[in-house]
């Protein structure tokens, strides 16, 4: 194999190692990684004016968030970009990332040639500020199921050990390795020890260059160092770029930076040595004081004190002068140079690179690979929470009892036609709703957990989608199982074991349909709660115009006659009508009032065609249920990712 260094200075190899087996990582190669960030500007849209009016009618107004911002990193520096809250320093690492939502200008450079969204895949982590794990696997399980996903796929089982306790090892996670993660209800490991898991995450993809934003927040000063010290040895010794943002960091912490770059409303104040900065201030007589800590003193001399009018004035004067004294520096001067220079360099391997780049994104690893994963995944993390797990199993039969004490035996009486009716309706409904209500005890962190891998290239909505319902698959099988078992044969419906087939079938495809529906829901809103009481509408709304048992839909006005053919419930209202009343014979009082002599006359009456129906029925009630998941499928995709902290 060829061994030649590119201009880009990534060795060729190291590229076509990644297919080999036992050579996808490239700890032993050593690489010399740049990062240039050339008068990058980034402007946003925001819309002006109160939600009614809607999106066409309020106002577009666009902000400068990043102005000519400029940096040049190479590896083995750790870099921190400083500033006040709302300075940009998110916005600086969502456009390094690629990831950013508005309009970027300007160059971002990996070893010189210039960045896209695939190169930054490939190189590039991103850790957010929020840890997106799973409470209730432990931290081995979750770094292994994260490099299951994100190594290729010829990578073995042996490989992604190894891999696991290194980045457990690099971390310093050695002691929580066994231990779960935790969440709102089950405590686990600290939130330090967390920040260090989502971290260790990122490394498995050995990224060469590694970014972070806010990796401190919420952790206290000893743990924040630690981090800091750990990222620190990450870049000196590893020799990866490591880029991450911070507020107020404490000066011992701050002695650890390399680099710094200070922003001021997307504007860059100083970048360059952390050791320098001092004197660089000192010399537009803004001197540290002595026993400040030089990060805080840095932090608010780049912030606008908006107390009042004048205030903010003298600041923004101030700032101005700053952000020119800075663009009209040496330092500035020096740093576009370079960026310059380097990328004036002429580049033979860019091609050979670009080439290479498709083939080693992490979602090349095999769809059942990544399918496979994720089932198993999902399955562990509901099978160690035992509130989930029993609510999964258990929760539709809890409305058993009420169902069986309060109709008892339905015999075959007058009244128990519509003691009948009243008992389909429930079946059908019930099993929609208790779906739906699990969803919504589940579906949100995983959905989270999705829209952050997913960002990262490792699955796509198909594959994450068809997992979560194939996870789901055998607890539906099995709760429904046991409601149908107990509900159908305490009540006494008809007696033979086909119709008995038949209703469980209808009860299992609409417990589907709940949950299906749920999830279609969370996909379109963010807010779960939101999902749930929208879920609840269509689902209530659903059995009452449409399943016929509470009104025959032949008789109402002709708009909620054709929507009911466009609803799931109809077609199970006819088959669970159909499969109880057909052939059912009924007893009459000896009065002489009005009695229905077989359940065949009930069926003439709100369900004429019902029998005859039966088959195409059952076909549209799988179709329905089909067309839902493909519809949550397409939703995903419409809604995209959102660009989660
Ligand atoms: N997609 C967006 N839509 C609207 N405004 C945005 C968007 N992205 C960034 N902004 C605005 O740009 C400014 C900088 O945001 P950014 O999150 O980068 O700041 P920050 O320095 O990271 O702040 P903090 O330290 O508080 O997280 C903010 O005023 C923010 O509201």
């Amino acid at each position: 194999m060829e061994t030649t260094t590119s201009a880009l200075d990534i060795p060729v190899n190291y590229i076509l190692g990644r297919c080999t087996f036992g050579n996808w990582d490239d700890d032993d190669e050593p690489t010399t990684t740049t990062l240039s960030v050339l008068n990058v500007c980034y402007v946003v849209k925001e819309r002006v004016g109160p939600w009614w009016k809607g999106a066409c009618l309020r106002r577009i107004r666009h902000k400068l968030v990043l102005r000519d911002a400029c940096m040049h990193l190479k590896s083995g520096q750790l870099t921190a970009v400083l500033g006040g809250s709302g300075s940009g320093k998110t916005s600086l690492l969502d456009c390094i990332a690629q990831r950013a939502d508005g309009t970027v200008s300007g160059k971002v450079y990996f070893n010189n040639m210039e960045c896209t969204p695939d190169i930054a895949q490939i190189y590039m982590s991103y850790v957010m500020q929020a840890d997106r794990l799973l409470p209730n696997l432990t931290v081995r399980e979750t770094l292994r199921y994260s490099a299951q996903l994100r190594l290729p796929g010829n990578a073995s089982n042996f490989d992604i050990e190894e891999k696991v306790s290194k980045v457990i090892i690099e971390m310093g996670l050695r002691h929580v390795a066994e231990s779960r993660i935790g969440g709102g209800i089950v405590r686990g490991i600290s939130g330090g020890e967390k920040r260090r898991v989502t971290i260790a995450i990122q490394l498995l993809q050995n990224p060469k260059i590694l970014l972070l934003d806010e990796p401190t927040s919420g952790l206290d000063s000893f743990t924040a160092r630690s981090l800091i010290a750990s990222l620190q040895t990450l870049a000196h010794q590893s020799g990866k770029i490591v880029l991450l943002t911070i507020h107020q960091p404490r000066s011992e912490i701050f002695k650890m930076f390399d680099k710094v770059a200070l922003l001021s409303r997307g504007q860059m104040v100083y970048f360059g040595e952390a050791s320098q900065m001092v004197a660089y201030f000192s010399q537009l007589n803004y001197r540290c004081p002595t026993y400040t800590n030089p990060a805080d003193y840095f932090i608010d001399l780049a912030s606008v004190d908006r107390r009042d009018n004048e205030r903010q004035g003298e600041t923004e004067e101030r700032l101005r002068v700053l952000v020119e004294a800075y663009g009209n520096s040496m330092l500035h001067k020096d740093v576009v140079y370079e960026i310059i220079e380097d990328t004036m360099k002429p580049s033979t391997g860019r091609q050979i690179l670009a080439q290479k780049i498709n083939h080693f994104r992490p979602q090349n690893s095999s769809f059942f690979r990544s399918l496979f994963t994720l089932l198993r995944r999902m399955t562990l993390n509901v099978f160690r929470d035992r509130t989930s797990y029993l609510s999964r199993m258990f929760l539709l039969s809890l409305f058993v009892p009420f169902i069986c004490i309060f109709l008892g035996h339905l015999g075959t009486n007058q009244t128990s036609v519509q003691d009948r009716i009243g008992l389909l309706y429930q079946s059908s409904q019930v099993p929609a709703f208790v779906a739906a209500l699990n969803a919504i005890g589940l579906f949100p962190v995983l959905r989270d957990l999705y829209y952050r891998e997913c960002r990262d290239g490792l699955y796509s909505a198909t594959t994450f989608l068809l997992a979560y319902l194939l996870h789901i698959l055998p607890f539906t099988i099995f709760s429904t199982a046991t409601f149908c078992s107990v509900v159908y044969w305490v009540t006494g419906l008809q007696p033979q074991s086909e119709n008995f087939l038949h209703y469980s079938a209808i009860i299992l495809f609409l417990h589907l349909f709940g949950e299906i529906m749920s999830v279609l829901l969370m996909g379109a809103f963010m807010n779960p709660a939101l999902a749930t009481s929208n879920a609840s509408i269509i689902l209530s709304a659903s059995g009452l115009m449409a399943s016929g048992f509470l009104r025959n839909v032949e008789k109402m006005i002709p708009i909620f006659q054709w929507a009911a053919w466009g609803n799931i419930f109809k077609y199970a209202g006819e088959i669970l009508a159909a499969n109880e009343f057909h052939n059912l014979q009924l007893t009459c009082g000896i009065n002489g009032t009005f009695c229905l002599p077989n359940g065949d006359s009930y069926l003439k009456l709100v369900y004429p065609d019902a029998v005859e129906n039966m088959t195409r029925n059952f076909w549209a009630v799988t179709g329905f249920t089909s067309a839902t998941f493909l519809c949550v499928i397409v939703v995903f995709k419409i809604r995209g990712i959102p660009n989660l902290s």
